[in-house]
């Protein structure tokens, strides 16, 4: 039997400690360069062949487990920023983006600057996210809803949140201004003021947030077709309206089923002075029926990117 196990383990402990750190609550201690692993593995010796063997399994214990402690950081913060940027979410938004880009090319689909598109449009609302998030700490720590979300669980400091927002947006914003064209860009942009920096606080200030968060989540596909045709029109509002009706009914919904939660999280609803549900329900009503003529409208114009309307059907 091998006697050298226990000099291994805390050998390998004490390496692995010096190599990694703490991945999770000394972040930026958690990655050293493996070469001192290896430095530590060949050092020559003039010592009995035990503590060498001892030292060359612990190192190779630390190294093994370093490798997995720097896999587990890249998940953990992986999945911090998946989070934080509503992945699921940003990639429905990306969809809308998408979709107003193909409306907004005409006959022929420029395959390439529709990727462009979709990709900056997924940066700048995963940093539009992050942001909100960043700003709701404390409201989201008090609602069941989103209090295991990484920013209140403390899984991710607000500074470090703060930067993957900085970085993405900025980085998206430019990739829109490079690869699509400034008026794309600058919806974007303009869409991420309006929601982390104007929507954001609305909500523990007025009801009237809801209405502003629908506009939030009508511009991507207006920014889809500025991508595509460098121009907004009449033609290209015609999705962006659908959205912004469709939406209303989906956050009253939300709003009146989790309104203890929003209660609790220190927000204005529609809903709070609402115990019926009569009004919020009207409300609903009343946008889903707006969206029956913007189903004619799109059923007999032609979508011309250049805003002109002839009366064809879609
Ligand atoms: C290009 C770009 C910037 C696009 C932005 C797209 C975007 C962020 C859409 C979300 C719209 C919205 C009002 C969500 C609800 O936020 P909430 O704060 O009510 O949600 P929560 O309570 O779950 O945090």
């Amino acid at each position: 039997m091998w006697r050298g196990g226990a000099t291994a383990a805390s050998a390998a402990r004490a390496l692995r400690s010096r190599m990694l750190g703490d991945p999770i609550h000394h972040p930026s201690t958690a990655i050293l360069p493996i070469p001192s692993a290896r430095a530590a593995c060949s050092a020559p010796s003039a010592v009995s062949p035990a503590p060498i063997v001892a030292e060359a399994a612990a190192a190779s214990v630390a190294v093994s487990s370093g490798a997995r402690s720097a896999s587990d950081v890249l998940r953990h913060y992986g999945s911090c920023y998946w989070e934080l940027s509503k992945a699921r979410l940003s990639a429905l938004v990306v969809a809308t983006s998408g979709a107003g880009y193909v409306l907004g090319s005409g006959s022929i689909v420029d395959i390439a600057g529709l990727c462009y598109t979709c990709t900056g449009t997924m940066m700048v609302a995963a940093s539009a996210n992050t942001l909100n998030q960043v700003f709701e700490i404390k409201n989201d720590a008090k609602m069941k809803r989103t209090m295991r979300r990484p920013l209140p669980s403390g899984r991710i400091s607000p500074v470090h949140a703060a930067m993957w927002a900085t970085t993405v947006g900025t980085a998206g914003t430019a990739l829109l201004a490079c690869k699509a064209n400034d008026l794309a860009a600058g919806l974007a942009a303009s869409n991420l003021i309006l929601y982390a920096f104007v929507y954001t606080p609305l909500k523990q200030i007025h009801p009237v947030n809801t209405w502003v968060g629908a506009v939030v989540g009508a511009i991507p596909p207006l920014l889809g077709w500025a991508a595509a045709a460098s121009e907004v029109s009449v033609n290209s509002m015609i999705l962006p309206a659908a959205l912004y009706f469709w939406q209303l009914p989906h956050f009253m919904a939300l709003a009146y089923l989790c309104r203890d939660d929003y209660l609790a999280g220190g927000y204005r609803m529609l809903s709070f002075a609402d115990p019926t549900g009569k009004r919020t329900a009207w409300v609903s009503l009343r946008n889903c029926l707006y969206m029956l003529p913007l189903g004619l409208f799109a059923y007999n114009w032609v979508l011309h990117p250049n805003g002109s309307v002839s009366k064809h059907r879609f």
